[in-house]
């Protein structure tokens, strides 16, 4: 299974759909839980039938259930909880007109049913839901008579008091937490975007930046720098003769060795197939050249699991911020000249370019 493999693509979406259908059950759970309150106030001065009352308790503590299940169980949970959320305001609509519009808990009703609807879709789905909720509450009216008792008393307000605070606190803490998330993953898509995944060290595109804003950095502050590039010799051999899974161990390898000679400082990246560039801060040609003798011998001594008999070698080229390198661009092709004159040599060795 691949990353782009087309089944666990949709078994990422259909628990993504889950955990939304998960999402709007807690939410409604409490929701219609307080708003139990709100509608019993005016339903208990009114001297409900019991059939009221048990309409109102089924749609206040068994609904929520009940639409998990039918949204959970589902072939489309997230189209079948955008179809619940929308009986949701007709049933509102049909509470409205129950309690005669009394005033306080009728625009309460009205009020957090449109703020969850545009948490969950936006301005276009409230607009459909309110619809479906102003039909329904004009339905429900005529059929019951088209009562109007506007007037809240003490009761219904005290009883529409555990609505009025709690449901707008939930509805921001689950906003606050997508929020979070939000933010979360782009992050977390700003280091994959910047993150060779084969290595784990910085890739190309984020390496061009760190290159440019070194030099930018050497350039105010008088410091100096080098660019040390490290091609692996005959990699195409190495994957013909023992097999790219044997050529990705090396690259792994070759990341390793740069990854613990890179000070906190320094910046280790893969910028092509086999190719590799360190910048090392605060140090001349001749440290630099030092820090590259010592990769060098490192990969040279490196012995692998899958291949024990495999000897692997790399040429390097180096270059240090001097007068002569005035851009990014410069500073490379001076590494990259050094470095092919070490393939030029014969391989395995270190060339530094001329100041
Ligand atoms: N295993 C593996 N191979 C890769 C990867 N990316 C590029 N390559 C291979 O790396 C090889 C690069 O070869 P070249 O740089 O052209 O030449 P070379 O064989 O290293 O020879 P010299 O550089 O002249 O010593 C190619 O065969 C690519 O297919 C990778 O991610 N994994």
């Amino acid at each position: 299974m691949t990353a782009t493999d087309p089944s666990a693509y949709e078994a990422g979406r259909a628990s993504e759909h889950l955990r939304f259908v998960g999402r709007i059950y807690r939410m409604r759970s409490l929701g219609l839980g307080v708003g139990f309150f709100a509608v019993a106030g005016v339903l208990y001065e009114q001297g409900a039938a019991w059939w009221t009352w048990a309409a109102l308790f089924g749609n206040g503590f068994v609904w929520p259930s009940a639409a998990y299940l039918i949204a959970s169980r589902s072939r489309d949970p997230e189209y079948a909880e955008y179809r619940n959320l929308l009986l949701d305001s007709a049933v509102g609509g049909v509470w409205i007109a129950v309690m005669q519009f009394n005033v306080v808990p009728s625009a309460l009703l009205a009020v957090m049913l449109s703020a969850d609807k545009i948490g969950v879709g936006g301005w276009r789905f409230l607009l459909r839901t309110a619809a479906a909720q102003a039909l329904a509450c004009a339905l429900a009216w005529a059929a019951l008579g088209f009562g109007f008792a506007p007037h809240s008393s003490m009761t219904v307000i005290l009883a529409c008091l555990p609505f009025m605070f709690v449901y707008p606190m939930a509805i921001s803490s689950a906003a606050y937490g997508l929020a979070r998330k939000v933010v979360r993953q782009n992050r977390q898509l700003a280091h994959l975007s910047r993150t060779d995944p084969l290595t784990g060290l910085q890739n190309r595109l984020h390496w061009d930046d760190s290159a440019t804003a070194t030099m930018t950095h050497c350039a105010r502050s008088n410091k100096r720098a080098a660019l040390v590039v490290i091609d692996v010799d005959r990699f195409k051999e190495i994957n013909d003769y023992h097999g790219h899974q044997v050529g990705d161990a090396v690259l792994r390898r070759i990341a390793d060795v740069l990854h613990r000679a890179a000070r906190m400082t320094d910046t280790a990246s893969r910028i092509g197939g086999d190719e590799f560039a360190l910048i090392v801060m605060d140090i001349d040609g001749a440290g630099a050249r030092a820090i590259a003798e010592r990769l060098r011998c490192a990969v040279e001594d490196a012995r692998f699991d899958e291949a024990p008999e495999l000897r692997c070698t790399v040429s390097i080229g180096v270059a240090a911020t001097g007068a002569r390198t005035l851009t990014a661009t410069m500073w490379m092709r001076h590494a990259d000249a050094a470095l092919y004159r070490a393939k030029q040599n014969g391989r395995n060795a270190v060339v530094e370019a001329a100041e």
